[in-house]
């Protein structure tokens, strides 16, 4: 008896790159000319700009453009409601929807002034699914890495689509991010002040089954180069990578972790999930996130990279092993932390984390 074919992604990946492209072009934008008054600040003391919006609903717009008969379910991280409340959202929200349309017109062959204001409203609110085990859902963090884009160092634009609980394709727009290999922390800096010329932008795309791919960011279809990491066992050689902000993640924790391994090198430390893109080809072969205990990590967080580095050989789970689910809705519980990692230095890793004694903060 033939086995059943096995379900492939291919055009929700095609499509889930062009909406990265278009977000990550609005991302740009706003980064040239950003502004302290345009970006607020959340009840978690997270900044939010103008171009966390606009991107969140360009994503919403491209996606259902493309797929207008499919049901359109997404879990993503913003929402309009501070859009809505005083005259400084409102204000703001006039901003958003002309950079939307902005974008639009000029990278997607659509009419200047497509959409109005409320709709605009309302494709951001799209994202507002609880998410689950059952079905599709698109997930979304429209930048990832917030203070990194405010900062002008790495963020990332970040899409992944669940079916069934598992993530089936994961697409990462990182547009300060270098093509070539990152040899160190100077060396990426220098590529953020560089965004949108040669040489700086990278787009990670990966469906289940099918590998994990890099290209520029710039340009179209789908990206050419299929990430396949090796498998270093010399713990000296190794790089081990983990949030800028040591808000984020216990820089003295890891410290100690990597001390353990046997890892001398200093680490690299960047913004948003352009570190599970790096770790994927092979810039590092370890991304340690140990936030503070009472911290809770949302999915939008993680899917797409959990997924661009397991196509690419790599694993990652939580910090006691158990691989993340992403099927419980919006939020991602787990034991510590998340760590990924070339597979033998995972088991290594793992190992080194069962026998230190102090645990994070
Ligand atoms: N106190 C905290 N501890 C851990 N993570 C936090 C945090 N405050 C915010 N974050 C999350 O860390 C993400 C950035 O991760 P990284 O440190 O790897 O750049 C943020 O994504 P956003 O920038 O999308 O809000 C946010 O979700
Ligand atoms: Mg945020
Ligand atoms: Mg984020
Ligand atoms: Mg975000």
């Amino acid at each position: 008896m033939a086995s059943a074919p096995s379900i492939t992604y291919g055009h929700q990946l095609d499509c889930a790159i062009n909406a990265v492209r278009l977000a990550s072009k609005l991302c740009q934008r706003v980064q040239l000319m950003l502004k302290a008054s345009e970006k607020t600040d959340k009840s978690d003391d997270s900044p939010v700009t103008i171009a966390d919006y606009g991107a969140q609903a360009l994503v919403a717009w491209s996606l259902q453009k493309e797929m207008p008969n499919l049901p359109f379910s997404m879990v993503a991280e913003e929402d309009s409601d501070d859009l809505r409340k005083s005259e400084e959202g409102k204000g703001l929200a006039a901003k958003i929807t002309a950079l939307v349309n902005e974008t639009i017109s000029a990278e997607a062959n659509a009419g200047p002034n497509s959409l109005s204001q409320d709709d605009v409203l309302a494709l951001i609110d799209s994202g507002n699914s609880q998410g689950g085990s059952e079905g599709f859902h698109w997930v979304l963090d429209p930048i990832d890495g917030t203070r990194g884009f405010v900062g002008m160092r790495q963020y990332a634009v970040c899409l992944g689509l669940l079916h069934h609980g598992k993530v089936v394709v994961g697409v990462l727009g990182c547009p300060n991010l270098p093509q070539k290999r990152i040899e160190d922390a100077d060396g990426v800096a220098e590529s953020a002040s560089k965004a949108g010329t040669d040489g700086v932008g990278v787009i990670f795309a990966a469906e289940r089954n099918q590998g994990a791919f890099a290209g520029p960011l710039s340009g179209n279809g789908r990206p050419g180069e299929q990430l396949q990491l090796g498998d270093s066992q010399d713990f000296s050689q190794v790089r081990f990578m983990e949030s800028y902000e040591s808000k984020h993640s216990d820089h003295d924790f890891t410290a100690m972790l990597a001390a353990k391994l046997g890892v001398t090198q200093s680490p690299l430390r960047l913004d948003s999930q352009a570190k599970y893109g790096a770790l994927a080809r092979g810039d590092a072969a370890i991304n340690l996130r140990f936030p503070h205990k009472s911290y809770r990590e949302k999915i939008w967080d993680h899917v797409a990279g959990a997924l661009i580095v397991e196509e690419a050989g790599g694993k990652i789970s939580d910090a006691s092993g158990a691989p993340l689910d992403f099927g419980k809705g919006r939020w991602l519980d787990l034991d510590r932390g998340i760590v990924s990692a070339t597979p033998t230095v995972y088991k290594a890793l793992l190992q080194a984390i069962k026998e230190v004694e102090v645990q994070p903060r």
